[in-house]
């Protein structure tokens, strides 16, 4: 039987233990993954044999039997998708394994077995402490079959709680870890239920809503202390050749490389003797941790979070350093990237002197219509068409240097005016 490679890919996308490696490796493992076939009542192994390589059941049924003589001896079924031999774990088991069916095996031989080792969910050759900030930021822990575990690293964007985009990038990238590398995000819902925990990890659940032959959908929530706090929708589809048009422009702005960095224009706002003393303060004063994305604001703008502007504003951006190889990391990254200046332009035209509000996301939704990098400018274009009592609505679109529209976005926050803190309540005695 010829196996066709996009077949192998599709399989293997499903198989447990393999969830945590890159795609390149698994990319390497379809090439050289051989088929085997056995009758029913066949030996695959022998007790007494040494494996040969790591075995996946790609149709049929096998009956692991442990050596007579053992203690507890069992007998236990392997199906669709279990996987048994070299390069597992640590451990050597020797039992018999026959074919209880008609039985086809994909084995990764021996030599090939290290494919099987990694120390990052996104490159098998670099070690994660040698990775970018934000590669580090979407590094997970696949802790079960759908389950994955991130924390928030000390030096990551944080506001006190944990940031949207950080919910966004890491349930994408749990949610991309249980599709096979062939089938990329295209769209994603998500809600932002309960604030989230800074010092505690979140834990990500994905379901396995739907795989058909070109897409696949999945749903995570994210969890903290038992509650549902995050939840996510990502649908996935395999490359077709179609249509192709773009009514959308990208506007004429500034070269990246001739604009101010965000550390830049701290420094001159912190200068610029046309600002307020109390903003020139309040900008120096404030913690400034260096964000793993740069930021390039397109237009002159001399505003404050203490004066009103346009709801509208255009920047370039990309990851600090060089990403993995991965389509499927570059997509992560660029949604985490998109929910940190985004609900804030529908509070532009509010902002006055002493107001003291927030912007906290409440949904956040991606369509990526084309390839992307985003260790490569991107420019965001964004828009709040309307804010009412307290959300704000956004809209944006994002260019590639060519100009050609990679990815559209909407969100919707809350914007409230801070109450002022309750009296805190003093003994009378
Ligand atoms: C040089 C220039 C550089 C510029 C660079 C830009 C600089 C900074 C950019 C920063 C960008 C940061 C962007 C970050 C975006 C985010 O990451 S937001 C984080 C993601 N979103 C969330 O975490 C939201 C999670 N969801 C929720 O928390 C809840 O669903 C909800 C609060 C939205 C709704 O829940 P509900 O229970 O219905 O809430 P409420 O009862 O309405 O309110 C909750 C508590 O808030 C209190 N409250 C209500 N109104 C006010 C108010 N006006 N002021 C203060 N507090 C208020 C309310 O009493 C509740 O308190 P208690 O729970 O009762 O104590």
């Amino acid at each position: 039987m010829l196996l066709l490679w996009f077949a192998v890919v599709e399989f293997l996308g499903n198989v447990p233990l393999l969830q945590k490696l890159p795609s390149s490796s698994l990319r390497k493992i379809a090439e050289v993954v051989v088929l085997k076939r056995y009758g029913k009542g066949d030996f695959v192994v022998r007790e007494d044999q040494t494996w040969d390589g790591c075995y996946f059941i790609l149709e049929g049924e096998a009956q692991v039997c442990e050596p007579a003589e053992e203690e507890n001896r069992s007998e236990f079924l392997l199906k669709q998708y279990d996987y048994f031999g070299h390069g597992i774990s640590g451990h050597v088991h020797s039992a018999d394994i026959v074919a209880m069916t008609e039985l086809a095996c994909l084995v990764l031989p021996r030599d090939h077995c290290r494919l099987l080792q990694t120390n990052s969910i996104w490159q098998s050759d670099t070690a994660v402490e040698k990775c970018s900030l934000v590669e580090r930021i979407l590094q997970l822990d696949p802790l079960e079959l759908n389950i994955f575990r991130g924390i928030t690293l000390p030096d990551a964007p944080k506001f006190g709680k944990v940031f949207g985009g950080q919910f966004v990038g890491q349930a994408l990238a749990a949610a991309s870890k249980t599709v096979d590398f062939l089938k990329i995000v295209h769209s994603l819902h998500s809600y932002f239920l309960l604030v989230g925990d800074i010092d505690i990890p979140i834990i990500y659940q994905v379901h396995r809503i739907r795989d058909g032959n070109n897409f696949a959908t999945r749903r995570v929530d994210a969890v903290q202390k038992g509650n549902i706090i995050f939840m996510l929708f990502a649908s996935f589809q395999k490359e077709q050749p179609g249509f192709d048009h773009q009514e959308s422009t990208m506007p004429s702005v500034p070269d990246p490389d001739t604009l101010l960095s965000l550390e830049e224009l701290r420094e001159r706002r912190i200068t610029d003797p046309h600002l307020p003393r109390s903003y020139r303060n309040k900008v120096a004063a404030a913690n400034f941790v260096p964000w793993p994305i740069e930021i390039r604001f397109c237009d002159p703008n001399n505003s404050t979070n203490q004066t009103t502007s346009p709801p509208r504003l255009r920047y370039w951006f990309r990851a600090k350093g060089t990403l993995s190889d991965d389509q499927a990391l570059h997509r992560c990254v660029v949604a985490f990237a998109s929910d940190l200046i985004f609900a804030g332009v529908s509070l532009n035209p509010h902002r006055r002197k002493g107001l003291r509000s927030a912007a906290l996301s409440l949904d956040h939704a991606m369509w990526f219509h084309r390839p992307l990098r985003a260790d490569d400018w991107l420019l965001f274009v964004t828009v709040s068409p309307t804010a009412h009592e307290t959300r704000g609505f956004v809209t944006g679109e994002m260019f590639n240097r060519k100009g050609e529209l990679v990815v559209s976005l909407t969100q919707e926050c809350l914007l409230r005016e801070a109450r002022p803190p309750k009296p805190s309540v003093t003994s009378k005695l």
